[in-house]
């Protein structure tokens, strides 16, 4: 309903008597929202910072304008050659750049938007710094957009296309794992997400939306310089994107208007109440900058949502074609092999030519003291490490050379010792970002919407999977919300979405209480009833002594001993590790 009124006011407003300055505010608010989107893709969601966007907003721009005052091209033909060359200058970028972490992206994106920036100004052809003036207008189907109101419709047209199409991306396959790219990586890659080429998607598409910005306003200004496309507007799109709330699709429109409006204002009224010309806005924005970050980090649409009605979230249908299962090993068939697995950091032998196998339909323990090398033989068998040397076999098929998002797609699902979820995400969306390889839709298909179907027996799994291990009924919470406990069986039905044949648990009863110890012991041994191979690395020695069938314990990167846990209770050396020789 409110969007509706949105976009009935957007429609009558060029048509009502409202000023021309009005419509000229509008039509900045709608390009600067355009570009602001995108960074909600990349900065907001993705967690990629970029100080750079101006920069594609320029090469949209200057592209049309010189082919269109040079050859006398159409306009839109300008916006596909300023697509195509945007796609693949951000394809070039974005391989170089979205590989850097920390500040050295950020700092990565400063300089390719200086380099940019200086490119405009420095080419004979563009007019150097005086830039090309005599862009035509756009023609509409027989339509001349000379004016401001014409423009203003074909702005707004191209902003609710982009938060539409935006919203369809973040609401699928391929935006839940954009969405798991924020922080290391490490949980996408382990759900077998390309982490690296969904970078560089996220890039190109905040790359693409820039562009057509760039055009609308060339064709908007009919006239481009190099001014409005350097690091100070790079720095103001995001300015944009973080006040109104980069992790939202509404924040990028809500901070476009607020900065937009609120720079105009400031622009006539400062330079008046301290009696002299000067850029004073951008030291009220710094300041506003600082309060938000202490007072309202995710920027101010989640505050303004919560006076909104509450919409329905993602939900799973109530029935689905089930997705395909893969053929479960022979129970008693070796599973995983490790062969003299050795990890070295630097003098420190963390993990000592190890050697254990886990068989389908058991539940291997690995324990050790402190240190002993259990977390460091886990993220071997995961991918997450290299050997130094040695072997890791899974259904008889070498996987210590694969990345983790090859050792899932073989059947190897896994948690996480400091659990990896996406707190604000639902928790049926959660669950779901398990299921990624089952699915294939692509970005473009998610879009348009063509991944229905897919989507519904992707959601229709993952609930069926926290049906499986008793949260069906909080399957609308956010994760976020959930208690320790609850968040460890969540992360479980994540990795049983995966579909895996082989279950790796890192320290799952760490923080439980005594009761969802039980309730996650009976669970794993009803997993194991139906066929699953489980490994599990723990620290409680009840919970352990309890469920496995075998146990490995490890010290100072050495199996020290093998067995059933009532061997392995009464064996001296573990009696000797675990206490030091004390009777
Ligand atoms: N990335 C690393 N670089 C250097 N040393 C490391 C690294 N990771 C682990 N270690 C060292 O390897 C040894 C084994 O550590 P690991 O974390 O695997 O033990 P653990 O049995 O899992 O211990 P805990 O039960 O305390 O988690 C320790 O001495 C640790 O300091």
């Amino acid at each position: 309903m409110i969007r509706l009124l949105f976009v009935v006011l957007l429609a009558l407003l060029p048509i009502l008597p409202t000023p021309e300055f009005w419509i000229t505010l509008g039509n900045y608010i709608g390009l600067y929202a355009i570009v602001a989107l995108g960074l909600v893709l990349l900065t907001g969601v993705g967690g990629m910072t970029s100080f750079g966007q101006a920069a594609f907003v320029g090469l949209g721009a200057y592209a049309t304008a010189y082919l269109t005052t040079h050859f006398g091209w159409s306009p839109w033909i300008g916006l596909l050659a300023g697509l195509a060359i945007t796609a693949a200058a951000a394809f070039a970028l974005g391989a170089i750049t979205m590989r850097l972490s920390g500040h050295y992206l950020p700092l990565g994106t400063i300089a390719w938007g200086l380099s940019l920036f200086f490119l405009f100004g420095n080419l004979e052809f563009l007019g150097k710094y005086d830039g090309l003036n005599g862009i035509p207008p756009v023609d509409f189907f027989g339509l001349t957009l000379q004016s401001g109101r014409a423009m203003f419709y074909l702005i707004w047209a191209v902003v609710i296309v982009a938060v539409v199409a935006l919203q369809n991306l973040l609401n699928s396959r391929s935006g839940r794992a954009i969405r798991a790219l924020n922080g290391s990586g490490l949980m996408a890659e382990a759900m077998g997400v390309n982490t690296t080429w969904m970078k560089i998607v996220c890039f190109v598409i905040a790359a693409l939306l820039a562009c057509i910005s760039g055009w609308l306003y060339a064709h908007m200004q009919r006239a481009v310089n190099p001014t409005p496309f350097g690091l100070n507007a790079g720095i103001e799109y995001l300015f944009m994107a973080v006040v109104g709330g980069a992790g939202y699709v509404w924040g990028a429109l809500l901070g476009s208007a607020l900065l937009t409006i609120l720079k105009d204002q400031l622009q006539s009224l400062l330079p008046k109440l301290l009696g002299s010309n000067g850029n004073f806005e951008m030291i009220v924005f710094g300041l506003m900058m600082v309060l938000l970050l202490q007072r309202a980090r995710t920027g101010l649409w989640p505050v303004l949502r919560g006076w909104l009605p509450q919409q329905v979230g993602v939900q799973a249908p109530a029935t689905a074609a089930a997705l395909p299962r893969r053929d479960r090993p022979a129970v008693g068939s070796v599973a995983l092999q490790v062969r003299l697995a050795r990890k070295e950091f630097g003098g420190l032998v963390a993990v000592n030519d190890m050697e254990f196998v886990v068989h389908a339909g058991e539940i291997l323990g690995l324990i050790g003291p402190n240190g002993a090398g259990k977390s460091t033989m886990f993220n071997l068998v995961t991918g997450v490490l290299p050997l130094t040397s040695g072997q890791i076999l899974f259904q008889g098929e070498r996987i210590d050379t694969l990345p983790s998002r090859e050792i899932v797609r073989r059947g190897i699902g896994r948690t996480f010792q400091h659990v990896r979820l996406l707190p604000t995400m639902s928790v049926l969306e959660n669950v779901a970002i398990g299921a990624h390889l089952r699915g294939s839709a692509g970005v473009a298909a998610s879009i348009l919407r063509t991944d229905r179907k897919e989507e519904q027996r992707l959601l229709f799994d993952a609930a069926r999977q926290l049906d499986r291990v008793g949260l069906a009924h909080l399957a609308q919470e956010e994760a976020g919300s959930l208690a320790l406990g609850q968040q460890r069986i969540l992360e479980i039905a994540r990795a049983l979405c995966c579909d895996p044949t082989l279950l790796l648990l890192d320290e799952p009863a760490a923080g439980l209480r005594y009761q969802e110890k039980l309730a996650l012991a009976d669970l794993l041994r009803t997993l194991k009833a139906e066929g699953l191979s489980i490994l599990l690395v723990e620290h409680d020695m009840d919970f352990v002594m309890n469920l496995t069938d075998r146990l490995v314990v490890m010290e100072f990167g050495t199996r020290i001993a093998e067995g059933l846990p009532s061997e392995v209770q009464n064996n001296p050396a573990v009696l000797e590790a675990y206490l030091g020789g004390i009777d």
